[in-house]
């Protein structure tokens, strides 16, 4: 909590003037009572309307104080909560945008969304009450029963019975409900996962017919939130009727002591209505407590599941031996005995793999699906390290390049297309945000998309829904192939790229690459497509099992000519 807490710090002089200002509003509360009493005794008693108008016009004149301190304190509490708000979120989208691969599978989506919307409202409505009225109810207690004493402390001795048990009560149920909220707040995460998980995969639960199914989750998640929400309620609202009990058990005390010493002279009317204010106002504010131990309770998971997100390890970042201003200039692309296994399994991906790719070469990366080929391509941009053996880019080694100058570098275009909520136009220039509109059109014409754009009504403006449901898939794959081209990457990465497209628009592309003279590794399904790169790795449960030209492979690998067999019938192997 101390940790996510530190964020109040640039905004400690506003916060602590709010504090002032809520102290002087509590002053000025207290002093009421008291003046409450002096004019029952001087004024009312005595049937004396000057002193009624004078103690009158005073408390009139601190009310109306306390009313103008009360706004300006909620002023600047509101400044001093949602600039933290505001920073804490800034931050958090700032450690998730460093996430590694292996930092973003440790959450799922919807735990981080919910600690990002939730949790730091939850965190941002505490630090406004506290400054408002959480620090106020203690204080009140505090200043309510020192005041009672002052005015009649035989009276007050109750407050010494009365306070201590209801504040043990109270500990006592905020030991549970914190862990309760810890319960709540994961619901939540698993309501959210599930609603995710049902407006992605929307076409595919039409498709499948599985809206019952899905419905069903829903409720499961959903009656589970409800549960644990209903339990921890209950427990704290319970804590209301004892508290209610307490303050009409101590009033009945004090009114009945406060009657026998008026009798014997030891006190009059105007201090037992004085005790009698201080009592409802100490338990008033007694009450509080169990809604400000509930929010605390939330707030101390809420900050606790923030902390945990700012404690991880970034796994993946600038290496020591990283040189500023090392920037990919040629493209060539060596993989030295390289292994490597997902974090956490034990299996090799990938196993002695081997093999140098020059400036402007192609290479075609083929292999059964699950063989390893996308994790081949996600050590270039260090999506991932390699458990063994090195990669050099430019014959240096990956390392000694700082992140964001190996990814400049690099052109990707991952298997699942992904466009961003905005005008085609933003998701190309996200590759390059200066790209000129020249660039852009240039970039689109060479990826086959630029007709289809210029025949949509907004052309270049037309905007893309989410994840862009208005679009092909093999529109959406072109758009990520301009988003690359754009950057004239010196190397680029095609992950089964053109899959969606049909032969002729995907020879056009691959005709197109060739202009842009960068290194290309394409992964592919398709012997039609690998045959146009200079050479063809065919890998094999991690393994290279063959590299080289198409030729060099149907002449030496059994299974590349089974492959082409597959797809082109037995004639096409011997056609050569
Ligand atoms: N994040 C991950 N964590 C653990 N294992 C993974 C992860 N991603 C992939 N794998 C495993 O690594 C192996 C290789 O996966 P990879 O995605 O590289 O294969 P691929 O050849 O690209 O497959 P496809 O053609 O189906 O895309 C598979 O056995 C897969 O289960």
């Amino acid at each position: 909590m101390r940790n996510v807490l530190s964020f109040l710090k640039p905004y400690k002089f506003p916060a602590v003037f709010a504090f002032s200002l809520m102290l002087t509003e509590l002053a000025i509360e207290l002093l009421l009572p008291f003046f409450l009493g002096k004019m029952i005794n001087d004024g009312v008693l005595n049937q004396d309307i000057n002193n009624i108008t004078m103690w009158g016009s005073i408390m009139l004149g601190l009310a109306i104080l306390s009313l103008a301190i009360g706004i300006t304190n909620s002023f600047y509490s509101s400044h001093v909560s949602f600039a933290f708000g505001y920073d804490l979120r800034q931050k958090l989208f700032e450690k998730i945008q460093s996430f590694s691969y292996k930092n973003m599978n440790q959450y799922p989506t919807s735990a981080l969304v919910t600690r990002f919307t939730n949790d730091v409202r939850q965190i941002q409505n505490t630090v406004f009450m506290s400054l408002r009225i959480m620090a106020k109810a203690p204080l009140t207690v505090i200043g309510g029963v020192t005041m009672a004493f002052i005015v009649n402390a035989r009276l007050a001795l109750i407050f010494l019975v009365t306070v201590p048990l209801l504040i043990l009560f109270l500990l006592w149920i905020m030991k549970y409900a914190s862990k309760m909220f810890m319960k709540v707040q994961q619901n939540v995460d698993n309501v959210n996962r599930v609603m995710q998980e049902n407006l992605v995969g929307m076409r595919l639960i039409k498709a499948f017919m599985r809206r019952d199914y899905e419905e069903s989750r829903f409720d499961e998640v959903n009656e589970s939130l409800a549960n644990t929400t209903k339990t921890t309620f209950r427990m704290i609202e319970a804590s209301m009727p004892v508290l209610l009990f307490v303050m009409n058990v101590s009033l009945i005390i004090i009114l009945w002591f406060g009657n026998i010493q008026i009798g014997t002279g030891q006190t009059d009317v105007g201090q037992v209505v004085t005790i009698v204010n201080y009592a409802l106002r100490v338990t008033m504010s007694i009450s509080m407590f169990s809604f400000i131990i509930m929010t605390l309770s939330r707030t101390k998971a809420s900050a606790e599941r923030i902390d945990e997100v700012f404690r991880v390890e970034v796994d993946l970042s600038d290496k020591p031996e990283a040189k500023p201003n090392l920037s990919i200039t040629k493209g060539k692309v060596e993989y030295s005995v390289v292994s490597f296994s997902y974090p956490d399994a034990d299996k090799l991906v990938l196993d002695n793999i081997s093999f140098t790719l020059n400036s402007g070469e192609s290479l075609a990366i083929i292999g059964a699906t699950g063989s390893g080929k996308t994790s081949l391509f996600q050590l270039i941009p260090r999506l991932y390290d390699p458990a063994e053996g090195k990669i050099f880019i430019d014959d240096q080694p990956i390392n000694t390049y700082q992140l964001n100058q190996l990814r400049n570098g690099i052109g990707y275009v991952p298997q699942s297309p992904l466009l961003f909520t905005g005008s085609i136009k933003d998701n190309i220039t996200w590759g390059k945000t200066n790209a000129t509109m020249e660039e852009i059109i240039q970039a689109a014409k060479d990826a086959q998309i630029h007709e289809t754009i210029m025949a949509l009504p907004d052309r270049y403006d037309t905007k893309v829904g989410q994840k862009g449901v208005n679009l092909s898939g093999g529109q959406k794959q072109r758009i990520s192939i301009a988003r690359a081209f754009v950057r004239k990457p010196k190397i680029l990465m095609l992950d089964d790229s053109t899959s969606a497209l049909d032969l002729a628009t995907e020879a056009k592309l691959l005709n197109a690459i060739k202009i842009y003279q960068c290194t290309t590794l394409i992964i592919t399904q398709k012997i039609s497509t690998a045959s146009t790169a200079d050479r063809i790795l065919l890998l094999d449960a991690g393994k290279i099992l063959a590299i080289g030209t198409h030729e060099e492979l149907l002449s030496s690998s059994s299974l590349y000519q089974q492959i082409v067999e597959s797809q082109f019938g037995k004639e096409f192997t011997y056609v050569e």
